[in-house]
């Protein structure tokens, strides 16, 4: 069965309404009406295939959930499958044990003389009985073994694969989408679908033992078996597609009552909800849809009572036949009295045996076409993975970019067209542009984050795709535009700059760092200091304003103390007296080179070369001087900017239209 999943923090874009989507017929709610979400594409499908159809791929599903168990843990994997079978040996045992002492009990003789005779089968019943229930709670302590090791296999594998992968495959939305199946249902579905798969075993081999016994005591007794358990056989499948179809049609409603509970019960929206009094529009919205799914979820239960009234009773007329069968045989001798009562024994455990068999089937089929999903996206992931060159860069002096072009999947233009420039050891050049320019994807080719579509980026005159990539990214640090919240305490948000730094690796300290950045003081002040953690989540965690965060992450990328380091709007969020102090330590340094991107161009002016971006082409290059002289883009952007700081500057308001 589909378990429906509460959404996650982030809105997923299959949780957003389709764009321009129409309120659902009948009125329901005011809210457009929600698109497909991607977890649910299998489920449409699996509604649509026959019993049968999910019947004929079985063996291949069997085989693929045992070799997953078996990767996993080859101990737990016979011992869940061979108790089971074990226990199903004893099942026969047990029955053919109980019929020899229900003979002697119904033989003919004094009551303590025919219990006497009973006691030694009765005793091999019994024993048979407590060894099953053993075997039957190992073998259960074996499958419970077995989940959560499959369960930490499969989600260890693939966030091995998802760090693993080029930043280019998250800008590809197929890749992205299959990423979030992988994530979302098909990781989970992989220890299910070896339970499904135990279960089945169990069913069947419960049912294949209880034949056994019922054959070897009386084979005339074996077609009255099944007749009897192909009723409750069918009912169990037709309750289980109904709950499936039904949870199909409510599933949007659903997913819109989590929405709405998600935005009613959550701190990040708390602020907004309130500032612009949404809370009735809300619980509006919600009593709607609620009040709708309420009467679907009752039609569904008054029609899952009716199939169960009809299965039970034509289960009970099949249940008479067989009484009516057992009678007329044992009326014609040809089965005894004891026979006869254990058939009906028989009876129940083979019941309970295939109910567990059929929904066993129809669980191992659905959730085998999630897992399949995250098999896929690992093989997809793999075919990600850049091979790098085995070289292995010790350095550099000089970066040089050969007419390099970065286009993203899906877009008419590249984003960065054909640049050539050349970053040197020792230098503070500064990427300049207005917004969409490109100079976020240059520098992100410079710092080998993106490798170009077109063009040549050397280090020391070596082709960059001859260099082992770990080897370069070691000697790079970036303080990104759009920086993560890691929620880790303050001194382990500079720490991460680099991890594993050896004693023997020179560099600031985490307070020296901090201090560069003009953070030292601010984490003091937090109650915990150094070892105060930044997320709200937790007990005692903080969190910091967007300019303290920001002075972490440029704490971060000092700490790193990389020969390249690239700074990306490192000063939007800061204040003046902060932005000084972080410039100060982004000056010339003959072991590094710095590349700056900023819209502030006061900050560019003693670069030692400023490149300008147009729409993807470098427009100009030179020092602030030589481009001031030119009188291009450049002066034209840093003149514009000047003026809000001069005294008589003209204001937006001032022009009147002649
Ligand atoms: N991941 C992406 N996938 C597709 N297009 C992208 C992606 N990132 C950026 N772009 C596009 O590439 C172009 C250049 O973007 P980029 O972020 O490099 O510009 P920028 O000059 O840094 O802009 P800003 O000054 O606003 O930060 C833009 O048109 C942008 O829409």
């Amino acid at each position: 069965m589909a378990r429906p999943r509460p959404p996650s923090d982030d809105p997923r874009p299959g949780g957003e309404p389709a764009p321009g989507a129409a309120s659902p017929p009948g009125g329901e709610t005011v809210l457009p009406e929600l698109d497909d979400s991607d977890w649910l594409h299998h489920a449409t499908a699996f509604a649509h295939t026959s019993f049968r159809a999910v019947a004929r791929r079985l063996p291949r599903l069997v085989r693929e959930a045992v070799g997953l168990a078996w990767a996993t843990n080859r101990r737990d994997t016979v011992a869940s499958i061979g108790l089971n079978v074990a226990a199903g040996v004893l099942t026969t045992f047990g029955l053919l044990a109980t019929t020899s002492v229900l003979r002697e009990l119904f033989a003919a003789g004094p009551t303590p003389d025919r219990v006497r005779a009973a006691l030694p089968a009765l005793l091999v019943a019994a024993g048979a009985v407590s060894a099953r229930g053993g075997l039957t709670i190992a073998a259960g302590w074996a499958q419970a073994r077995l989940t959560p090791q499959i369960n930490y296999q499969v989600e260890l594998r693939l966030f091995e694969a998802t760090t693993a992968v080029d930043l280019a495959a998250f800008d590809d939305a197929g890749f992205a989408e299959e990423m979030d199946r992988a994530r979302d249902r098909g990781m989970a579905e992989a220890a299910w679908i070896v339970d499904h798969t135990v279960n089945l075993v169990t069913g069947v081999v419960g049912m294949v033992a209880t034949a056994v016994a019922v054959t070897v005591i009386q084979p005339l007794l074996l077609p009255c078996l099944l007749l009897a358990a192909v009723p409750q056989a069918i009912t169990a499948i037709r309750m289980a597609r109904r709950e499936y179809l039904a949870m199909l049609a409510r599933i949007n409603r659903r997913r819109r009552m989590w929405m709405l509970a998600h935005l009613m019960a959550n701190r990040h929206t708390a602020a907004e909800v309130r500032s612009y009094q949404m809370r009735d529009f809300l619980l509006t919205e919600y009593r709607t849809v609620m009040a709708v799914e309420t009467r679907a979820h009752l039609r569904l239960v008054r029609a899952q009572t009716g199939t169960r009234v009809t299965g039970a009773a034509i289960a009970g007329l099949a249940t008479f036949g067989v009484y009516a069968v057992l009678g007329a045989l044992l009326l014609s001798g040809m089965v005894a009295l004891a026979a006869a009562a254990t058939a009906l024994l028989a009876l129940q455990s083979a019941r309970t045996s295939l109910g567990v068999a059929v929904v066993a089937t129809n669980s191992l089929y659905e959730d085998a076409l999630y897992y399949q999903d995250y098999r896929d996206f690992l093989t997809r992931a793999r075919d990600r993975v850049t091979p790098g060159g085995g070289r292995a860069a010790a350095g550099f002096d000089t970066i040089t970019l050969d007419r390099a072009s970065l286009r993203y999947p899906d877009t008419d233009r590249p984003a960065v067209d054909r640049v050539s420039l050349t970053v040197r050891r020792g230098q503070v050049i500064a990427l300049v542009g207005e917004n969409g320019s490109g100079k976020t994807t240059l520098a992100k080719l410079i710092a080998g984050l993106y490798r170009p579509t077109d063009g040549v980026i050397r280090w020391d005159g070596v082709d960059t795709r001859e260099l082992d990539p770990h080897s370069t990214a070691a000697h790079v640090a970036v303080m990104t535009q759009d920086w993560w919240k890691f929620p880790f305490t303050a001194g382990q948000n500079i720490r991460i700059g680099r991890h594993d730094r050896g004693p023997d690796r020179p560099g600031p300290s985490v307070r020296e760092a901090a201090r560069a950045a003009a953070a030292d003081e601010m984490i003091d002040g937090l109650p915990y200091g150094y070892d105060t953690l930044l997320a709200r989540e937790f007990r005692d965690g903080q969190d910091l304003s967007g300019g303290q965060w920001q002075r972490l992450v440029a704490a971060r990328g000092l700490y790193r103390d990389a020969a390249l380091l690239i700074c990306d709007e490192p000063s939007a969020a800061l204040d003046a007296r902060a932005e000084h102090a972080l410039f100060g330590h982004l000056r010339r340094r003959p072991d590094r080179a710095v590349v700056l991107i900023t819209h502030r161009l006061a900050n560019v002016r003693h670069a030692d070369r400023i490149f300008v971006m147009d729409a993807g082409r470098l427009v100009e290059a030179g020092s602030h001087d030589e481009l001031m002289a030119a009188g291009g883009l450049y002066r034209e952007l840093f003149d514009l900017q000047a003026s809000g700081y001069l005294a008589r500057a003209p204001h937006p308001d001032d022009t009147v239209p002649c």
